[in-house]
């Protein structure tokens, strides 16, 4: 037998029961992207989007259309929004997190009395809250509680690569692997392939520092740097990123793959991250707050940085670039400084 038909057929005799219902929690362009993804397979009977614009809800559900986010992109019939946490939750069986890190903890609270104990949550959203230096993983059980069903979907995937139904891989990371296959199963489709994992740690961080990274990626292209620059500035990210990671606990596996290197190469060379298109106008010289205020989107990155330091420091980790871009971000530094500074650190020899 054929590999691909024997997984088929595996999949299809313990294949999830059609899902009635996902609540989308942050109707941005990648909560969009990932309930569309959903309703297109009818995967869920309904996709509902839990926004706080009335006028963008009355867009999604008369027009059909993201009109702030994804402009360009029709959405399925089965999509629609409201700005009612009751409404948006009843009879959900899945919620998918797409709230930025720096704001869950704020928008969890406020709807915690409302999200059934049971109800797993799928956080797609990369960074380390500020405040508290915690990941995702800590964020919402500290709101939600220890027992809240949680899944952590990260990977190399962009929100306008998903609406074109173009092929991505993600990695589903859950302590309970039973769990992680639910979200597997309902995510997979011929457009998507979900690898799972236990690693939370690693697929957090990764999915977290990568961001950090993009934003020093955007510096050198925005400098014009060149090639040599951009290949040499990512391989000293890739190993800060593995040495940190390494020490908070995370896989080897995790960070070779979907969501470490697969991600960090999306986002650092890939033209759509907000991330690094933050880094690009940073080496042109625009100001950080010229930057933020000129776009609706956001760029994780930012705010995670100045937790690098931080994390650099409590794991004794000399991490030059990740800590360089918090440097330019804060605006210590000028984008020059920071390369000029890097390229004139010691001579060392290749650390494991
Ligand atoms: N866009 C992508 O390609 C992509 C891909 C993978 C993961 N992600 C991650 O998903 C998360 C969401 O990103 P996005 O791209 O959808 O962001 P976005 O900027 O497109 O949208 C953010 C959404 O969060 C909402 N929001 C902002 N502050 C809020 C608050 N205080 N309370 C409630 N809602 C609030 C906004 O209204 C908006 O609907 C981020 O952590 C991002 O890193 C994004
Ligand atoms: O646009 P960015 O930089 O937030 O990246 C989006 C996704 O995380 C890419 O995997």
């Amino acid at each position: 037998m054929r590999w691909s038909r024997y997984f088929r057929s595996k999949e299809e005799s313990d294949g999830l029961e059609r899902v009635e219902k996902v609540v989308v929690f942050g109707g941005g362009s990648f909560g969009t992207a990932m309930g569309v993804s959903l309703a297109r397979q009818n995967k869920a009977g309904q996709v509902t989007m839990l926004l706080r614009d009335p006028y963008l809800c009355k867009d999604i559900n008369e027009q059909h259309c993201n009109t702030r986010y994804l402009k360009d992109y029709e959405l399925p019939p089965n999509v629609n929004a409201t700005t009612s946490a009751a409404e948006a939750l009843a009879g959900a069986q899945f919620a998918i997190h797409a709230v930025p890190v720096q704001h869950t903890r704020a928008f969890l609270q406020g709807i915690k009395e409302l999200i059934p104990p049971t109800l797993p949550i799928i956080s797609v959203s990369k960074g380390i809250e500020v405040t508290s230096g915690q990941l995702m993983s800590e964020v919402i059980p500290s709101v939600l509680g220890k027992k809240q069903p949680t899944v952590y979907l990260s990977g190399p995937s962009f929100a306008k690569e998903v609406m074109m139904g173009r092929p991505t891989g993600i990695v589903a990371a859950s302590k309970d692997k039973a769990l992680a296959r639910s979200v597997q199963r309902l995510f997979a489709s011929p457009d998507m392939r979900v690898n799972t994992t236990t690693d939370v740690i690693g697929v957090e961080i990764c999915g977290s520092l990568k961001n950090v990274l993009a934003i020093a990626a955007g510096i050198v292209e925005g400098l014009d740097l060149g090639p040599n620059a951009m290949a040499a500035l990512v391989a000293q990210g890739c190993s800060e990123i593995r040495w940190l990671a390494t020490k908070m606990g995370a896989k080897a596996a995790t960070i070779s793959g979907l969501s470490g290197l697969g991600d960090i190469m999306l986002t650092c060379y890939g033209s759509l991250s907000r991330n690094r298109t933050v880094g690009v106008r940073l080496g042109r010289g625009e100001r950080l707050p010229d930057i933020l205020a000129s776009s609706s989107q956001v760029a994780e990155g930012v705010a995670t940085a100045a937790v690098v330091v931080n994390l650099a420091r409590k794991y004794r980790v000399q991490l030059p670039v990740l800590t360089a871009v918090a440097q330019v971000v804060d605006g210590h530094i000028t984008a020059e400084q920071a390369v000029f500074e890097i390229m004139n650190l010691p001579q060392i020899e290749e650390r494991p």
